[in-house]
């Protein structure tokens, strides 16, 4: 319990104050409450012993007025720091792990799911931010508060004192137990709730694939599954709960029991006055009032334990740029030397070396699954190299913030991701700072300022998540003009393969002429004209560069350059044929 108490306030860094606040002020309240019975004494004491005045009557009423008064603005004020406490706690860690995810190796989303990444931001702090709180509270309160009318009842009498003593230690074992037994199925719950999370997840992203093939039944089983599972694991941690909550109330209401027995026994045995007798008799059942609280949410701290230890996984995973330097490339030029990479075992890229100089334009090119969009990924560090190395302008891209090294990439790929925000906003995440005047510039040259102005609400038109309110080629065409604003020395672009009708593919042409004017370019090719234009062509098939070079030269080699010019040219002479056209596979 203690050690989950250290860890709540360890995760709550700089807000940890606003709950020591809340605790704080929680501990007064019970000072507050216990007053209560200070006044109960002197209102007894006057009456058995017929001491009676009005000066006494007033003494304790006040003193019974003062303590319920303190006891409610305590409690208010205790409520408040914890409430604003903790959602500012919460705030912070969800600002910080944003952050964080940015700067983390894709491996780490390749070994988390989606679902256990939002489930922890989501979900699990909120049990951090809504339970833990209440939890602690109520717990530090009811031990609190128990000791404090021990105190005092001890200050009475020290048998009775340490009867009640006694009674909070046997608590303390039977909730010892119930921690016991919550530590061995905690896990559980905690994984089912984050496994709920990530099959709605999965289940709202794929509901275009479940619709168009029927799958109705089998996602939404999925889905299904995880709720019994979830629901399955929150009764049974409540069923697995209740025997030791009884045994819990059962030993405080016996030890309640004992202290009016002794009591009155102390009484006739003369050993005990009357005043003291009938102050324990009513004190009895109060003492442990608090603690049968303390006990029952007892049972939530193993699985806040768990929350906090899945939040800060993520908080705590490695960022790639730990050690890296802000730094300004002396030219944009990039290396490659020996580099070899792997996903997990699966080998991907085999000691492949490249030169790319600044300002021409390089060409990838290769069978699918060849390693071209990997290898771009590489260069501007989503992933690092497992040996060899990349350079830009001649540093190591490891040697860079990520901030500094991304700084100098533009990269438009072929799955174009907007935000749920308008288009303006989405455009302008190429330049934060950027007016109105220079998106809308940007947008003019990336050719989608005719569509965007065409819309109701123009630049504030909200997309819908992933820009699903757009079509494809318009959000290709944002996208470049996101590139085009970000104005980056060097652009990588993944060629969009899916088919595109004429007017939008040339209006997406002319825009990645704009976007690519002046720049170093690094190109995943699948147009004949792009390939052939390219000052540089690197063919990569099963993780090596087989050939290189110009297209003359490279035609005049043969093999799969050749071969696949050959195939670029037959299936766009096809497409074209069907329609009846005259084609001149050269101009394409
Ligand atoms: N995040 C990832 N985790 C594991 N394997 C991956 C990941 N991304 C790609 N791969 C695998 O690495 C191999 C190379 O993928 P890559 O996307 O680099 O190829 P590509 O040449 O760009 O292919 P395409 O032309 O089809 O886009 C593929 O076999 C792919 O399955």
């Amino acid at each position: 319990m203690i050690g989950t108490i250290r860890k709540f306030f360890a995760f709550a860094g700089k807000r940890g104050k606003l709950m020591q606040k809340g605790i704080a002020l929680a501990l007064i309240n019970s000072i507050f409450q216990a007053l209560q019975i200070l006044a109960l004494a002197v209102v007894l004491q006057g009456i058995v012993e017929g001491t009676m005045t009005a000066g006494t009557a007033w003494t304790s009423f006040a003193i019974m007025f003062l303590s319920m008064l303190g006891a409610i603005l305590t409690r208010q004020r205790a409520t408040m720091a914890q409430a604003e406490g903790s959602f500012m706690m919460c705030a912070d860690k969800r600002t910080e792990i944003g952050d964080r995810l940015k700067y983390m190796p894709m491996g780490y989303f390749n070994d988390h799911s989606l679902g256990a990444i939002t489930a922890a931001v989501t979900n699990t702090m909120e049990d951090v931010q809504d339970i833990a709180p209440r939890v602690m509270d109520k717990i530090i309160h009811g031990y609190v508060h128990a000791a404090i009318i021990t105190l005092m009842l001890l200050f009475f009498d020290w048998r009775i004192g340490l009867i009640i003593l006694a009674g909070i230690l046997v608590f303390m074992g039977a909730n010892g137990l119930m921690q016991k037994k919550s530590r061995t199925i905690s896990p559980a719950r905690v994984a089912a709730q984050s496994a709920l999370v990530g099959a709605v997840l999965e289940y709202v992203q794929g509901i275009s694939v479940v619709r168009a093939f029927n799958l109705a039944q089998a996602a939404g089983h999925t889905l299904d599954q995880a709720i019994d599972e979830c629901e399955k694991n929150n009764v049974g941690l409540e069923i697995a709960f209740i025997p030791y909550m009884f045994l819990q109330s059962l030993i405080l209401k016996l030890f309640s029991i004992l202290v009016v027995i002794a009591a009155i026994a102390f009484y006739l045995t003369g050993s005990m006055n009357l005043t003291t007798c009938l102050l324990m008799l009513i004190s009895a059942f109060i003492i442990y009032s608090q603690l049968e609280t303390a006990g029952s949410m007892s049972a939530l701290l193993r699985a806040i334990d768990i929350s906090i230890d899945r939040v800060e996984e993520i908080h705590h995973t490695p960022v790639m740029d730990e050690l890296g330097k802000a730094i300004h490339p002396q030219s944009y030029a990039i290396e490659g030397r020996n580099v070899s990479f792997s996903y997990d075992k699966k080998k991907i890229l085999d000691d492949v070396s490249f030169r790319i100089p600044a300002g021409t334009t390089t060409a990838i090119i290769g069978p699918s699954g060849g390693g071209k969009t990997t290898l771009c990924h590489l260069i501007t560090r989503f992933w690092d190299v497992d040996s060899g190395s990349i350079t830009l302008g001649g540093r190591d891209v490891r040697d860079y913030s990520l901030d500094s090294l991304l700084a100098n990439f533009s990269m438009v790929f072929q799955k174009v991701y907007l935000f749920n925000d308008t288009i303006l906003n989405n455009i302008r995440f190429g330049k934060p700072d950027a007016t109105l005047e220079e998106v809308r510039e940007a947008a003019k040259r990336a050719r989608c300022d005719d569509f965007i102005m065409m819309l109701p609400e123009g630049y504030d038109t909200m997309v819908g998540e992933g820009g699903a309110t757009l079509s494809g080629g318009e959000r290709q065409r944002i996208s470049i003009a996101r590139a085009i604003l970000k104005d980056a020395p060097i652009v990588i672009l993944d060629e969009a393969t899916a088919n595109v009708d004429p007017e939008n593919e040339s209006r997406l042409q002319e825009a990645i002429a704009e976007m690519t004017k002046n720049k170093t370019i690094i190109m995943i090719a699948h147009r004949l004209k792009t390939v052939r234009n390219a000052q540089q062509i690197l063919v990569l098939d099963q993780g090596r560069i087989v050939q290189r070079g110009g297209h003359e030269q490279l035609m005049a080699e043969g093999g799969l350059y050749a071969d696949f010019i050959g195939m670029r040219a037959a299936a766009v002479g096809w497409k074209l044929g069907r329609k009846g056209l005259e084609m001149d596979v050269q101009g394409v």
